[in-house]
């Protein structure tokens, strides 16, 4: 679905952050993505996101050249690819329900339409009874769940999470882990950035490990 092909990135007049960076993302997989701070995961998921676009190097999505691509493609294909920010970006003036909402409202979808599929996945994220309340009073962990239904009501073919399990206890994250797992079992690619080894050991994935600007591939 998402092919790069010695892709490199670098910020203005930097470094290059990345380089020569080759990999695919296949449908229904699920990868680990991996390395030091600072080593380029968050610069990775936005180049897969179409939010950067690379310096050098060939990046196809679902068929098409990143480079061709156009700004009036952009919201179509994102549409297909949800992704869980590590800040989460909640808006704290919407409940829980609004904010997972919220991607079908901009489209000018009717409410009675989507109202059960909302109520659904955060049913199936464990928030069924946290969706009417706002977003500053939710935990750590639920603010995560919250963040994910919103990556996910618009049922994308890949969903990319930041450190998904970066604020949460460990019974929590594997819990969050499982519902990747289900997750992918329906048929999504998930790509899960982690610094967390023991969140990577619980899974039989690909792990993609980043450092000094290159891409090690473990399978
Ligand atoms: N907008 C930006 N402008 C300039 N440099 C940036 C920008 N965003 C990130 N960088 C730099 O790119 C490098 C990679 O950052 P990135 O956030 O992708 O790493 P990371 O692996 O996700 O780190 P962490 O695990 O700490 O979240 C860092 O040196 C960072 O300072």
């Amino acid at each position: 679905m998402i092919r790069f092909e010695n892709v490199g990135l670098r910020y203005g007049m930097g470094p290059e952050i990345l380089r020569d960076i080759t990999f695919q993302l296949p449908e229904r997989s699920f990868q680990f993505l991996s390395g030091p701070s600072g080593a380029g995961k968050t610069t990775l998921l936005r180049l897969l996101f179409l939010s950067l676009k690379p310096t050098r190097g060939l990046i196809s999505v679902f068929g098409k050249d990143r480079s061709r691509i156009t700004r009036q493609e952009l919201p179509l294909l994102r549409r297909r690819i949800g992704v869980v920010f590590q800040d989460f970006r909640l808006l704290d003036h919407m409940t829980t329900y609004e904010n997972v909402a919220l991607p079908l409202r901009v489209r000018g979808r009717e409410e009675a339409s989507y109202r059960n599929d909302v109520t659904e996945l955060l049913k199936w994220v464990g928030l069924g009874e946290r969706m009417h309340v706002l977003p500053p009073v939710l935990s750590g962990g639920e603010k995560q769940r919250a963040a994910i239904a919103r990556a996910l009501i618009e049922q994308p073919e890949i969903l990319l999470a930041d450190e998904p399990t970066g604020n949460v206890d460990p019974p929590l994250a594997r819990r969050l882990l499982r519902l990747f797992i289900e997750l992918n079992r329906l048929g999504t690619a998930v790509v899960i950035a982690t610094h967390d080894l023991g969140l990577m050991e619980q899974v039989d994935a690909r792990r993609m490990i980043l450092a000094n600007g290159r891409l090690d591939i473990y399978d």
